[in-house]
């Protein structure tokens, strides 16, 4: 999900919500494995290919050498040189004669305030009881941080809300997609297209940059043709997605009734003075140019802004329709997350805004549906689903090399020179390969290692700010999922944690029942049954919080035992954090009640 150019935007964390995709997505081991598949190394040594086709080799001896330089960066004794000259980009803090604009004898006057108090009786000098320099008003704390040689050129280029100007491994999409908006500069309808991809695979950074280019075009060549993007994850009703577009129209009609009227009026007064000024127009008259002026002021006024609730439905449709019909153009709709639009609010959006060209006369409306959900056209009426599908273009996953290239491109920019060891970006895209090939898992992870290796004064950014990146994610993305958690499998998450924490092994769903029916009395919740509590443990080890088997036990049947596969505080941290949960003050009786069951 981007930033919305025309939308509220969402809050964006840079984190997509992998969590559900088994235990493999909740990977909470420092060391980063070598083998994908047993998330461990036994050899215990660095060599790191997550993904054999193309992902980079790392060997011991570049782990080695990025240490070196980190330990030297990172050493206590390490002690910025507030009288060096502070590099380009370091701020040069001001003096007191800066600061207060004073003379230099006025600072010199201030030294010697400094030791004998405040002197008023100075002519020149007014400090008012305020010492800018004195030791005691400013400790040094953002000095230091300053003094430290930045890391970053530019950080925002790491950020998800940056558009990169070059996407590497696009090139087919993007000519793809520019080849069926051709069209819209040659004032016919491109066929609607629909874009399908799994997260970070550059689909709404790809549709962004080839909608910045058919706009540019377009003014070039003076065709009109404009793109209207809208986040359907945070615009999810046919009424606001109408109500959205035709606000953004009716915002562009009054601007190019602006433009008219301003020339109409300059016009008019020409006339007055040369009535001969007419006769290169259309109009034969003072008084038709008149009319006309009336007829644009009077257009102005009565497009009115659709309220953001309110309106029925069917009236703000036909204002959106007025609206786009008022001048001739070619509209693309750009709806990214096109999915969740359709399982919010059905496909009526789709199908009225299918049907609409029949019914222009002026403008033409061509969609452009962008979702990582392959499957979500199953849902669509058929007639909606032949008209939307009409060009598909398909984003496949990036390979450690290609995330490597991009990664690279943005690396040039965002950091200083030299400011990353040579494993560091293998690395990254080593790890984002091993997910499913996102680009901004790639691009987070890249970001997040040089803001510690910042962070902790840091001047090169190594291979095991790296690997603390992505543990700092990778429990950024279990909090995250805990904290969502329905209560009822938080109780039974927290009645594991319980267990664990007293040293009880292989914890079978009859403890863990024993445990949440206590939990669950004493914060008045209702108490499902077993088999429910159960299934609840699936779930959450379907999520990679918890890690159950099941085990034969002979005669008396089949259990679960399970341990936790998430860092036990952290986790028992985000559950006490929830209100209802909170409440439980003292929980080590409920534990020894399990030897009493
Ligand atoms: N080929 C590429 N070159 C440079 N940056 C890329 C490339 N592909 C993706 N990115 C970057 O990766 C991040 C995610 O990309 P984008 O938002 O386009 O993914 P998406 O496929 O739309 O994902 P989602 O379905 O989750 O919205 C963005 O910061 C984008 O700039």
């Amino acid at each position: 999900m981007d930033e919305g150019e025309h939308t509220s935007q969402a809050g964006e964390s840079g984190e997509d919500n992998q969590a559900s995709e088994g235990s493999s997505g909740v990977n909470t081991d420092t060391d980063v494995d070598a083998d994908p598949d047993t998330g461990s190394d036994p050899d215990g040594d660095t060599e790191l290919d997550p993904d054999e086709s193309s992902s980079p080799s790392l060997s011991s001896s570049s782990s080695s050498s990025s240490s070196t330089v980190s330990s030297s960066s990172s050493n206590p004794d390490f002690e910025p040189d507030r009288d060096s000259t502070p590099s380009d980009s370091t701020p040069t803090p001001a003096t007191s004669s800066d600061s207060t604009g004073t003379s230099p004898d006025a600072t010199e006057a201030n030294v010697d305030l400094g030791s004998s108090g405040r002197d008023r009786s100075s002519p020149d000098v007014d400090f008012d009881g305020v010492v800018l320099d004195d030791e005691s008003d400013n400790q040094g704390l953002f000095d230091d941080l300053l003094s430290g040689e930045p890391i970053f050129e530019n950080k925002e280029v790491l950020r998800p809300s940056y558009t990169p100007h070059e996407l590497p491994h696009r090139n087919d999409q993007i000519n793809r997609m520019a080849t069926i908006l051709v069209s819209a500069l040659r004032g016919e309808t491109p066929s609607n297209i629909l874009i399908y991809g799994k997260t970070g695979t550059g689909k709404t950074a790809s549709a962004k940059f080839v909608s910045q280019e058919l706009e540019s075009t377009s003014q070039k060549y003076d065709v009109p043709c404009e793109v209207e993007y809208i986040n359907c994850e945070v615009t999810d009703t046919q009424y606001r997605v109408l109500a959205q577009l035709a606000n953004t129209f009716i915002e562009k009609n009054q601007q190019v009734i602006a433009d008219r009227l301003d020339r109409l009026r300059d016009l008019r007064s020409a006339a007055d003075d040369d009535p001969t000024t007419l006769s290169d127009t259309k109009f034969s008259t003072v008084d038709d140019l008149e009319a006309q002026i009336a007829e644009f002021e009077a257009d102005a006024e009565e497009m009115e802004e659709v309220p953001m609730t309110g309106w029925p439905t069917d009236r703000v449709y036909s204002t959106f329709f007025e609206a786009v019909d008022y001048h001739e153009r070619v509209v693309v709709i750009m709806l990214d997350e096109i999915d969740k639009l359709v399982e919010k609010s059905g496909d009526d959006t789709l199908y009225n805004l299918s049907r609409m060209n029949s019914e222009l006369d002026r403008s033409r409306i061509s969609i452009m549906g962008i979702s990582n959900d392959l499957k979500f056209t199953d849902f669509l009426d058929p007639r909606v689903k032949s008209s939307l599908g009409e060009e598909e273009i398909v984003f496949p996953p990036y390979d450690a090399n290609q995330l490597r290239d991009i990664l690279q491109h943005r690396a040039d920019i965002s950091f200083k020179q030299d400011a990353l060891t040579d494993d560091v970006i293998p690395l990254c895209a080593a790890f984002a390969a091993q997910e499913h090939g996102d680009a901004r898992r790639a691009l987070d992870l890249l970001r997040t290692a040089g803001e510690l290796a910042e962070r902790s004064q840091a001047e090169i950014v190594a291979e095991t700010h790296v690997r603390k990146a992505q543990d700092k994610i990778e429990l950024d993305r279990v909090v995250e999922v805990v904290r969502t958690l329905p209560t009822q499998s938080k109780i039974v998450l927290f009645a594991v944690i319980l267990l664990e924490k007293n040293g009880v092994h292989n914890i079978n769903t009859g403890e863990v029942f024993n445990i949440y029916k206590r939990l669950c009395e004493e914060i008045d919740a209702d108490v499902l049954t077993q088999r429910r509590v159960t299934d609840l443990i699936s779930e959450l080890d379907m999520l990679g919080i918890v890690n159950a088997v099941v085990v034969s036990k002979g005669r008396y049947g089949r259990t679960k035992e399970m341990g936790l596969s998430v860092p036990v505080e952290e986790t028992e941290a985000v559950l006490l954090s929830d209100s209802r949960l909170g409440d439980i003050e003292n929980a080590q009786p409920f534990v020894q009640a399990r030897f009493d069951n």
